[in-house]
C-alpha cells in the first residue's frame, strides 16, 4: 500500500463508449467501447496500429475524441481535464528521464511537480522505490539503468500521485521474461489494491496471465471482451499439440471421433478441442486405446484463439 488511504476510494473505473478519433484521413480510433472494473488488471490488445495509443492519450485526456464519451471515476476529460490528471497515473510507450538524477530524484522531482511537501515526497518515493523493487539503485543515475529497471522507474513515476486508475501503453514491451514476471506480479497487487489498471500490448501472452479481462481492439474498433476466467476460458476452444509413437493409429483414432486434426510434422499433430474438460477426455481416451502419447500441450490458448478470429480479416 502506498498511502494510508490507498488510492482514491469509490473509484469507477474507466467508461468508454463509441470513441473516435482521426488525424486527417487517418481514422485512428473509429468505434471504441469498453469498460475497465476498479481491483481489476484490463487488457488492451491488438496489433500495431490498431489504435490502442490513441485510445489511451484520450483517456488520460491528451488528446480530444472526435465523438464518443469517456469517464475515468465518473470525470469527462474533456470537460474536467484536471479531476482526469489527479486521478490517473499515465505510463507512456517510451518515456524519456531525466538522465543526469538519480532514480531517487526523479520521484522526487516529479512529487514536487504534484506540489507533495518535501517531506512526504521523501516517503512517497522510499515507499515507490520498494514497490518497483528499485530500492537497492535509489542512488544511481537514471542514465544507467537497463531497460527493465527503466520500465520499472517509469511505473513508480506513473505512481507517485497515488492514481486511482492506471494507464499503462506496453508497459512489458523489451523485458525479460524475469522482468515482465515482475511485472506481472506488481500489476496484480496494484489491482488488489483497488486500483483499475489498463494496460495495452499488441503482444498476447504478456497479459494472458495478468489479466481478468481483455479488450481485443482492430482497426480502432473494439471487437470483443474476453473474461479470462472462469467458464468463458475453461469452455473456449483451444489449440492443443499431440506427439505419439504411434502417429497412424493416433490419426486414425482422431478420425473415428471427428476430431479435426492437423499433422504438424512427424507423429505431431494439432487439434481443436473446447474446453480443458474435453481435452482430459480427449488425453485419456486415446491412452486407453493404447496410442503411445508422449505430449499434450496447449498451443493456444482461448484468448489467442479469439484474438486471431477477430483481427483475421482486419488487418
Ligand atoms: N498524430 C498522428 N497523426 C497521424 N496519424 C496518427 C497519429 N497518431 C497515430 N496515428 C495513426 O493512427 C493509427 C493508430 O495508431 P496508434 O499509435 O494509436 O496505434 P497502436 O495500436 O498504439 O500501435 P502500436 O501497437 O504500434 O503502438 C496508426 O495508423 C497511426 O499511424
Amino acid at each position: 500500500m502506498l498511502t494510508e488511504g490507498g488510492p482514491t476510494s469509490g473509484g469507477r473505473g474507466i467508461e468508454v463508449a463509441g470513441v473516435r478519433r482521426a488525424f486527417g484521413d487517418v481514422l485512428a480510433v473509429d468505434d471504441i467501447s469498453l469498460t475497465a472494473r476498479p481491483g481489476e488488471v484490463t487488457a488492451l490488445i491488438g496489433p500495431n496500429g490498431s489504435g490502442k495509443t490513441t485510445l489511451l492519450l484520450m483517456l488520460a485526456s491528451l488528446l480530444v475524441p472526435d465523438r464518443g464519451t469517456v469517464r475515468i471515476d465518473g470525470h469527462d476529460p474533456v470537460t474536467a481535464p484536471a479531476e482526469v490528471r489527479a486521478r490517473i497515473g499515465w505510463m507512456p510507450d517510451g518515456f524519456g528521464t531525466w538522465d543526469a538524477l538519480t532514480v531517487r530524484e526523479v520521484l522526487e522531482t516529479i512529487a514536487a511537480a504534484y506540489r507533495i511537501p518535501a517531506p512526504q515526497a521523501r516517503e512517497r518515493a522510499e515507499a515507490l522505490l520498494h514497490t518497483v523493487h528499485l530500492a537497492d539503485l535509489a542512488d544511481r543515475r537514471a542514465r544507467v539503468l537497463s531497460r527493465g529497471q527503466k520500465q520499472r522507474l517509469g511505473l513508480a513515476r506513473a505512481l507517485v500521485n497515488d492514481p486511482s486508475v492506471l494507464l499503462l501503453d506496453e508497459p512489458a514491451s523489451g523485458l525479460d521474461p524475469r522482468s515482465r514476471i515482475e511485472l506481472r506480479d506488481i500489476l496484480r497487487s496494484l489491482a488488489a489494491e483497488g486500483r483499475t489498471v489498463l494496460v495495452s500490448s499488441h503482444i498476447l501472452t504478456e497479459l494472458q496471465e495478468v489479466a481478468d479481462r481483455a479488450v481485443i481492439v482492430a482497426r480502432g474498433r473494439s471487437i470483443e471482451t474476453q473474461q479470462l476466467d472462469g467458464e468463458a476460458v475453461t469452455t473456449a476452444l483451444a489449440s492443443w499439440r499431440i506427439d505419439s509413437l504411434d502417429p497412424l493409429r493416433l490419426t486414425e483414432f482422431l478420425t473415428s471421433r471427428h476430431v479435426p486434426a492437423q499433422q504438424v510434422h512427424g507423429g505431431m499433430v494439432e487439434v481443436e478441442v473446447a474446453g480443458e474438460e474435453n481435452a482430459a477426455r480427449l488425453l485419456t481416451d486415446l491412452i486407453g486405446a493404447g496410442v503411445r502419447v508422449t505430449a499434450f500441450t496447449p498451443t493456444r490458448g482461448a484468448l489467442e484463439s479469439a484474438y486471431l478470429a477477430a483481427t483475421e480479416d482486419r488487418q
